[in-house]
């Protein structure tokens, strides 16, 4: 039976829905002779390891009991006396997680797999990326830091798996790789890359006020931990970086033209998120509907669209026929028209799916199994 080690950093809704995916795929991976064996779990706060990285795994009654304490909104901190394994606190779990990297990165091989959705996990990835580890990310912005942590990143290409960055569970990077690397060049590519902005037009056409739509969206597992990541543009503009930057642009957020859905006053800087979704929100409600209904008056819908071409990205809301591909997706469908050379008169297209624990956990641990030969 092949083994493959990894370690989870973030046990939200997504991180959550992958150990149940695990959990739920044992008999299946056992007939393909294959065990994932869960050696540490870690939150913002705390990280939880198995005894023996070289050889234990922190077992499923664990694993489920590490979701049950995190949708409840606890730390993994409380886990102390469950079972065999070590709590470290948050001082301490940089140390501890690059001392496992260094102990199995080059002997039984270690996937880090990044589900939270923090900027501080980028040095630590790099580091790990050094010592011999592969990296599976449904994070975005170790991949939109700076052109040097990114380059640094991706300096082992075999080793780093991102499909859920984009898209969800959508095949979208590994098409992208796939014509890249047979030399078609993709000189363009429209698509409506938010889940949770596609969602919210589409509720806002069935009349129902953007906040409530909002606030949906966060109840369906589609928005960011702050919504304003996703309202704000930037959430697209992470999408747009990743995808320019796999078509070899040299870009930076901020070559990115972003449009945002709120006001800088309504900013992280200036209210909490709480505070946002409850008084905040409801402040836009009659801009948006305004909008909505003069597009509507033209027979038209709108949509929060992003543009990557060869001189350069922006991502911002566009008035579209009611009948285009753009204006026809309903709910948190995503869709990507793709134009290279092999794909010119008609792009290549696709659809589905782009945002929600589900179908991204699934996107990660496809990614997870991709990696699996280059396990000893
Ligand atoms: N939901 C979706 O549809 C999609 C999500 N994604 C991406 O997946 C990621 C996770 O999303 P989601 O599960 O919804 O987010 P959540 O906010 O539900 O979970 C984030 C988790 O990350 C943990 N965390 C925060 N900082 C750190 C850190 N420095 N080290 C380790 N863990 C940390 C949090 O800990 P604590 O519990 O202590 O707060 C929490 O457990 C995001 O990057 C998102 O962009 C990608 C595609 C689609
Ligand atoms: N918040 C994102 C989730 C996936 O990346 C979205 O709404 O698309």
């Amino acid at each position: 039976m092949k083994k493959l080690p990894l370690l989870l950093m973030g046990c939200g809704g997504v991180g959550r829905l992958l150990l149940h995916h695990i959990v739920s795929c044992r008999p299946l991976h056992s007939k393909q002779g294959l065990r994932l064996r869960v050696v540490g779990v870690c939150d913002s706060s705390s990280l939880v390891v198995t005894s023996d990285v070289f050889s234990e795994e922190l077992d499923d009654d664990f694993l489920m009991e590490v979701c049950r304490v995190k949708s409840n909104g606890s730390s993994l901190l409380t886990l102390n006396n469950f079972g065999a394994c070590q709590v470290v606190s948050s001082q301490e779990v940089i140390k501890i997680a690059t001392d496992i990297a260094a102990l199995l990165g080059k002997s039984t091989g270690l996937a880090f797999v990044d589900c939270s959705a923090s900027s501080e996990t980028v040095g630590m990835l790099n580091q790990v990326v050094g010592l011999g580890c592969c990296v599976v990310l449904a994070n975005k912005k170790p991949l939109t830091a700076s052109l040097e942590l990114y380059d640094q990143l991706v300096s082992q290409p075999r080793r780093i798996r991102h499909e859920s960055t984009v898209g969800a569970g959508l095949p979208v990077v590994a098409s992208l790789n796939r014509m890249v690397s047979c030399g078609d060049p993709i000189y363009r590519i429209i698509g409506s890359l938010s889940g949770t902005l596609g969602y919210v037009m589409s509720e806002l056409e069935n009349g129902k006020p953007f906040s409530q739509d909002v606030n949906a969206a966060k109840s369906l597992g589609y928005t960011e931990p702050d919504p304003r990541d996703d309202l704000g543009g930037m959430d697209v503009a992470r999408k747009a970086l990743i995808l320019a930057r796999l078509l070899g642009h040299r870009l930076n957020l901020e070559n990115i033209k972003v449009e945002s859905l709120y006001p800088v006053e309504m900013g992280p800087n200036m209210m909490p998120v709480e505070d946002f979704l409850v008084n905040g929100l409801p402040l836009l409600d009659k801009g948006i509907q305004d909008r909505i209904m003069k597009a509507s008056s033209n027979g038209n819908v709108l949509r929060y669209v992003c543009l990557i071409g060869n001189n350069g990205c922006e991502v911002g809301i566009q008035e579209l026929a009611k009948d285009s591909p753009l204006g026809r997706l309903r709910g948190s469908d995503n869709l990507l028209e793709i134009y290279s050379r092999c794909y010119s008169e008609q792009p290549l297209v696709i659809q589905g799916a782009g945002a929600g624990n589900d179908t991204t956990a699934a996107g990660v641990l496809a990614d997870i199994l991709d990696i699996q030969d280059l396990f000893p």
